[in-house]
C-alpha cells in the first residue's frame, strides 16, 4: 500500500498541499481531480521523492528511497525519456535496469500506437511522445504508475481507446494514479476518485458507491465544488464594456 499521513508542501508562502491523507490499495485505478492549480502534480511529485515535503509517505510501511523507487513510476507530459535516443533503445536500456520491464506489453503498445521503433523521440509528435511516455511508465514493472494528464494536446480517438486497452493489459496488482481534467473520458476506467482543492482532499469516492447513488462523476465533483453555475454569467456581466 502506498500511503501518505499529513503531506503539506508549500512553494515559498504558497501552500500547495494542506495535510493530505490518502491510501492507495494494490488495485485500485484513482482518478485525481481538480481545478488549475489545486496540487495534483505537486502530490504526485512529493511521492516521487521529487519534493522536499512534510508528512510521511511510505510504500508498504518503508519510506520512498533509491531501495524502492522502482516500484513507483511516473508519466508526465513535461516527459522524462531521452530525446536523441531512438524507442529500441529506451527499450534496451529499462531491460537492463528495471528486473522487471515488461517488454511484451511494450511491443504491443507500441504496435497500438503505431510509433516507429528507429526514430530518435525528439523527432516524434507532441502526441506520439507523450503515447511513449505511458508506455514507458506501464513498462517498467512499477506496482504504482503514476500519470500526470498524460495525454494532453492528444486527440480523442487514442484516448478513448488506450483506456480500453489499458483496463486489458493491468493485472491485478497493479495500482494506477492518473490526473486528468476529462472526466468522461475516464469515468468507465477508474474505480475511485480523489478530488483536491486548494491542496486539500474535498472528495474520495468508490466509482461503485456513485454508480449506485445514480451520480456521474461530473455530479460527483460538481457538488464536491460547490460549483456555481452563475459563475459565467456573473463574470460575463462584471467584465462587460459598460454602457455610455
Ligand atoms: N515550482 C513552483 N513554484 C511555485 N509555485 C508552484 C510551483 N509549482 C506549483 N506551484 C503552485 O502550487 C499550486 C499547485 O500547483 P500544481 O501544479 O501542483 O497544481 P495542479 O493541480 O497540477 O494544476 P494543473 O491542473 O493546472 O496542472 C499552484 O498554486 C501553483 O501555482
Amino acid at each position: 500500500m502506498l500511503k501518505l499521513e499529513s503531506v503539506s508542501k508549500s512553494y515559498g508562502r504558497r501552500q500547495a498541499l494542506d495535510r493530505v491523507d490518502l491510501e492507495l490499495r494494490p488495485g485500485e485505478l484513482v482518478g485525481l481531480f481538480g481545478e488549475n492549480g489545486a496540487g495534483k502534480t505537486t502530490l504526485m511529485k512529493c511521492i516521487l521523492g521529487y519534493l522536499d515535503h512534510r508528512g510521511s509517505i511510505t510504500l508498504d510501511g518503508a519510506p520512498v528511497t533509491r531501495k524502492n523507487i522502482g516500484r513507483l513510476s511516473f508519466a508526465t507530459s513535461e516527459h522524462s525519456f531521452f530525446p536523441t535516443l531512438p524507442a529500441e533503445a529506451h527499450r534496451e536500456f529499462y531491460r537492463l535496469h528495471f528486473p522487471h520491464f515488461r517488454e511484451k506489453r511494450f511491443e504491443r503498445l507500441m504496435d497500438f500506437f503505431e510509433l516507429p521503433r528507429s526514430r530518435e523521440l525528439r523527432r516524434f509528435s507532441t502526441g506520439q511522445q507523450n503515447q511513449f511516455e505511458v508506455i514507458l511508465a506501464l513498462c517498467q514493472g512499477a506496482d504504482y504508475i503514476l500519470m500526470d494528464e498524460p495525454f494532453a494536446g492528444n486527440d480523442i480517438f487514442n484516448r478513448e481507446d488506450f483506456y480500453k486497452v489499458l483496463l486489458g493489459i493491468l493485472e491485478p496488482g497493479e495500482t494506477v494514479l492518473l490526473s486528468t481534467h476529462l472526466l468522461e473520458e475516464v469515468e468507465n476506467f477508474i474505480s475511485r476518485a480523489v478530488l483536491l482543492r486548494s491542496g486539500k482532499i474535498v472528495g474520495d469516492m468508490p466509482m461503485m458507491e456513485l454508480e449506485e447513488s445514480g451520480r456521474s462523476l461530473m455530479d460527483f465533483v460538481k457538488e464536491a465544488y460547490q460549483y456555481r453555475p452563475d459563475r459565467v454569467s456573473r463574470a460575463l456581466s462584471d467584465l462587460a464594456p459598460e454602457e455610455e
